[in-house]
C-alpha cells in the first residue's frame, strides 16, 4: 500500500484546538449510517428473537445456519479445546489467567456495617449480579485474552451465570477462545456477534437468556448497540475501537514507538494511535520508522487506514503540555515513554490505563500484566474506569433503627417531610417518636 499521510499537529498552531477536536470526534467513526443499522438490528431482534439473530448472523458473519441451536457451543466443545491446546498456548493462557485473577481478587468489594451509640445499625451489603453477558470480539481478530478479561472479574465477584457471545466469521472457530472460556468457567457460549448479539443479551430470545449487564469490548457496531440498550440492561462502558496515546521525550528507540502505535492500529481501521513529543526531530524519526516497518506488517492494510484516517503526530512545548493534551484526549491507553514517568504521573488525570517507562509496552497489558484490558474509549476515560470486579457487584444500603434512634431521627424526618408537604412520610416517622 502507499505510504499513509499522518496528520501532523503543533500545539503552537492557531487552530490546534479545533484540529484536535475534529480528530477526536466520536461522530467520525459512529456516523448516522452505523446508528441506523444498529437501530434496525435492535428492533428486529427485540421483535423476532432467535429468527432475527440467525438471519443477521448469516448475513454479517457469512454463515449458513437455520437455527440458534447450531450456534451454541457445548461445555464439551469448550473443555475439548482446553484439553487439546498445544502446550505453549496452555501454559501462556494459564499464566495470564492467574495474573488477571490475582490482580482482580484485590478489587473485591466487601459488605460492611457499623453501629451508632443508640444501637442503630447502618451498612452496605454487596451482592453479585445473577447473570452477566460477556461480549468477546471476533470480527477482524480473535480475542482469547478478552474472554479472560471479561470472565475472571465476573467470577471473582461471584456471578453465577456467565453467558458469552463471540462471532465466528465464515464459521471459523478459534480454539484458544473456547479453551479460555473453559478455563474461566463460562456457563454458556454462542457463536454470535455484533449488534445482534448485544440485542439478544439485552432483550433475551427463545434461546439466549436476558442478562443483567453486558460487558466487553467491540467494534463500532457493538459499542453503538451497547450504548443504545443501556437502561434495558446495564453496561460496563463504551469500550470501542482501540486507542493508544504515547508521550515520548524523544529518547526511546523510534522503532519501538512505531510498533507500539501499530499494536493498537492493527485492531481496526477505526483504531486511534497518537504520538506526542517535545522533540520535532523525533516525530520525523518515528515517521521514518513507520514507513520502514509498515510493509513488514501482516495487517498493513488495517494499520495503514488507521494511521491515515485516525492518527496524529503532535509536537508540544514540554511534558506539562503533553499531559494537558492527554487530559483533553482521555485515551484508552497512555504510554509514558519518558525518563521519569513517576514525575509525570501526578499531571495525568484521564486515561483508561497508564503504562509507565520505556520498557512497558502496552501490548503486555493486553495479555498478561494483570489489570483489565477492557477499557473506556472515545474520551469516556474522563468518567469511566477499567472493567473490574466492581462492575459485577452492586450495593444495597442497610438501615436498622433502634427504638431510641427511630424516635430521634423521626423528629428530623418529620420536619423535613412536612417541609416537602409529604404528610404520609411525616406521620409514618412520627408514629415512632417516643411520647
Ligand atoms: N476498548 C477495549 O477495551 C477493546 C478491547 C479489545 C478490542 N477492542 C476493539 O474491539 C473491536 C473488535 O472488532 P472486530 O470487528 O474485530 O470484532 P467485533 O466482534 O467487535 O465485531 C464483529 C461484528 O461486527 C458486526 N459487523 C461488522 N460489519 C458490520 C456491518 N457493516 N453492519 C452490521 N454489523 C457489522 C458483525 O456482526 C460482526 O460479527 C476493535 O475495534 C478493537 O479495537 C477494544
Ligand atoms: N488492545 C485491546 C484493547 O484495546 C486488547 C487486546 C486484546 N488482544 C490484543 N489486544
Ligand atoms: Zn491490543
Amino acid at each position: 500500500m502507499t505510504k499513509p499521510e499522518i496528520l501532523r499537529l503543533d500545539s503552537q498552531q492557531a487552530d490546534f484546538k479545533e484540529q484536535l477536536d475534529k480528530l477526536l470526534a466520536w461522530e467520525s467513526v459512529s456516523n448516522k449510517e452505523v446508528n441506523r443499522t444498529v437501530e434496525d438490528i435492535l428492533e428486529r431482534v427485540k421483535a423476532e428473537g432467535d429468527a432475527a439473530v440467525v438471519e443477521f448472523t448469516n448475513r454479517f458473519d457469512r454463515l449458513n445456519v437455520s437455527s440458534m441451536q447450531e450456534l451454541e457451543f457445548t461445555q464439551q466443545d469448550l473443555q475439548q479445546a482446553l484439553d487439546n491446546l498445544p502446550e505453549d498456548q496452555h501454559k501462556a493462557l494459564t499464566i495470564a489467567a492467574q495474573r488477571v485473577r490475582d490482580y482482580h481478587e484485590r478489587q473485591k468489594g466487601e459488605s460492611w456495617q457499623y453501629q451508632e451509640a443508640d444501637g442503630t445499625l447502618l451498612g452496605q451489603k454487596v451482592t453479585p449480579m445473577d447473570k452477566a453477558g460477556l461480549y468477546v470480539p471476533g470480527g477482524k481478530a480473535s480475542y482469547p485474552s478478552s474472554v479472560l478479561m471479561n470472565a475472571i472479574p465476573a467470577h471473582v465477584a461471584g456471578v453465577e451465570e456467565l453467558i458469552m457471545v463471540v462471532p465466528t466469521p465464515d464459521g471459523e472457530v478459534n480454539q484458544l477462545v473456547l479453551a479460555a472460556a473453559a478455563l474461566a468457567g463460562v456457563s454458556r457460549a454462542f457463536a454470535i456477534g455484533g449488534a445482534q448479539a448485544v440485542a439478544a443479551l439485552a432483550y433475551g430470545t427463545e434461546t439466549i437468556p436476558k442478562v443483567d449487564k453486558i460487558v466487553g469490548p467491540g467494534n463500532i457496531f457493538v459499542a453503538t448497540a451497547k450504548r443504545a440498550v443501556y437502561g434495558a440492561v446495564g453496561i460496563d462502558m463504551i469500550a470501542g475501537p482501540s486507542e493508544i496515546l504515547v508521550i515520548c521525550d524523544g529518547q526511546t528507540d523510534p522503532d519501538w514507538i512505531a510498533m507500539d502505535l501499530f499494536s493498537q492500529a492493527e485492531h481496526d481501521e477505526d483504531a486511534q494511535p497518537i504520538l506526542i513529543s517535545t522533540d520535532a526531530a523525533f516525530l520525523d524519526q518515528v515517521s521514518a520508522s513507520i514507513e520502514k516497518l509498515l510493509p513488514t506488517m501482516e495487517r498493513q492494510a488495517i494499520i495503514g487506514r488507521s494511521l491515515a484516517d485516525r492518527a496524529a503526530l503532535i509536537k508540544v512545548a514540554d511534558l506539562e503540555e503533553a499531559a494537558r493534551v492527554n487530559n483533553r484526549i482521555a485515551p484508552e491507553h497512555l504510554e509514558l515513554s519518558v525518563e521519569d514517568p513517576q514525575a509525570l504521573l501526578p499531571l495525568i488525570k484521564h486515561a483508561g490505563a497508564i503504562f509507565m517507562g520505556r520498557y512497558t509496552a502496552e501490548a503486555l497489558g493486553d495479555y498478561c500484566a494483570g489489570p483489565n484490558h477492557v477499557l473506556p474509549t472515545s474520551g469516556t476515560a474522563r468518567f469511566s474506569s477499567p472493567l473490574g470486579v466492581y462492575d459485577f457487584q452492586k450495593r444495597s444500603s442497610l438501615i436498622m433503627f433502634s427504638e431510641a434512634g427511630a424516635s430521634e431521627m423521626g423528629k428530623v424526618a418529620s420536619v423535613l417531610a412536612r417541609g416537602e408537604s409529604l404528610t404520609a412520610h411525616a406521620r409514618s416517622a412520627e408514629y415512632r417518636i417516643k411520647r
